[in-house]
């Protein structure tokens, strides 16, 4: 009973998370440059969106300290006029508001999550309205499967979307071979993956 079940891809994703979260608690702080380089990567990011004018709806994160330091990318896309989405907590589900990358955000509400802007709630669907999704990860592979923090809360919000660049963010060496994470049938693939080393683009 107990080999079957350790089998099932949501055991495996959990003891790959267990894993992958002990890699990033020992690499200990991030690269000096890492915002600098993730920052450069702007123009290739937005170059994944078909029509990329006009002010773009990006829905991203406010990183925790193991994640890899998205602000100053946050701060340039603000800064060109592109309206930014942070999740806030939001019970079982997470809701989103925009953030101007400049105002101070309220402190994290939980572990796991990131500093939240103050403004007002756009709703949990938010998401599904985004044109361009930065979607946090612990890894993903080149099959576009991205292994998320377990709460599913970006798998849920990408079902009901229009079509949206969803990118996976997370350090270089957390990008794996093809078919290397396990696939449920709920997983909303990724079309990329943003590191400091670039943008890539992903099978499905
Ligand atoms: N910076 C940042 N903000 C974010 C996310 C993120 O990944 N990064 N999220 C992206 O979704 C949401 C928060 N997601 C979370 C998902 C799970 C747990 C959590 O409590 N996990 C359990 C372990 C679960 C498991 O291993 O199966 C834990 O830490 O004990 C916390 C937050 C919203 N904000
Ligand atoms: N569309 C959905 N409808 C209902 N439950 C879902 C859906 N998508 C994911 N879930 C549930 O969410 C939980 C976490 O899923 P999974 O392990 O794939 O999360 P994740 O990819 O790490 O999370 P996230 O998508 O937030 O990054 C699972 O219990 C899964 O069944």
């Amino acid at each position: 009973m107990e080999e079957n079940s350790q089998q099932t891809p949501a055991v495996r994703k959990k003891a790959l998370r267990t894993g992958l979260r002990t890699e990033r608690a020992a690499t200990g702080h991030r690269a000096p440059d890492e915002d600098a380089r993730l920052a450069g990567r702007a123009d290739e990011l937005l170059a994944l969106l078909p029509r990329a004018t006009g002010q773009l709806r990006i829905a991203a994160f406010d990183p925790t300290p193991t994640e890899p330091d998205v602000r100053m990318l946050l701060c340039v896309l603000a800064a060109r006029g592109h309206r930014i989405l942070l999740p806030v907590h939001a019970g079982e589900r997470i809701d989103w508001a925009a953030w101007d990358g400049s105002s101070p955000l309220a402190p994290p509400p939980a572990r796991g999550f990131g500093g939240e802007p103050s403004g007002p709630r756009e709703g949990t669907d938010a998401l599904a309205r985004a044109d361009l999704v930065l979607a946090p990860a612990l890894a993903v592979d080149r099959s576009g499967t991205r292994l998320g923090h377990g709460g599913g809360y970006y798998d849920r919000a990408l079902v009901h979307g229009r079509t949206t660049a969803v990118v996976a963010v997370v350090h270089p060496w957390e990008v794996l071979a093809p078919d290397a994470l396990p696939r449920e049938a709920h997983d909303r693939p990724a079309h990329a993956v943003l590191t400091t080393e670039g943008v890539e683009r992903l099978g499905s």
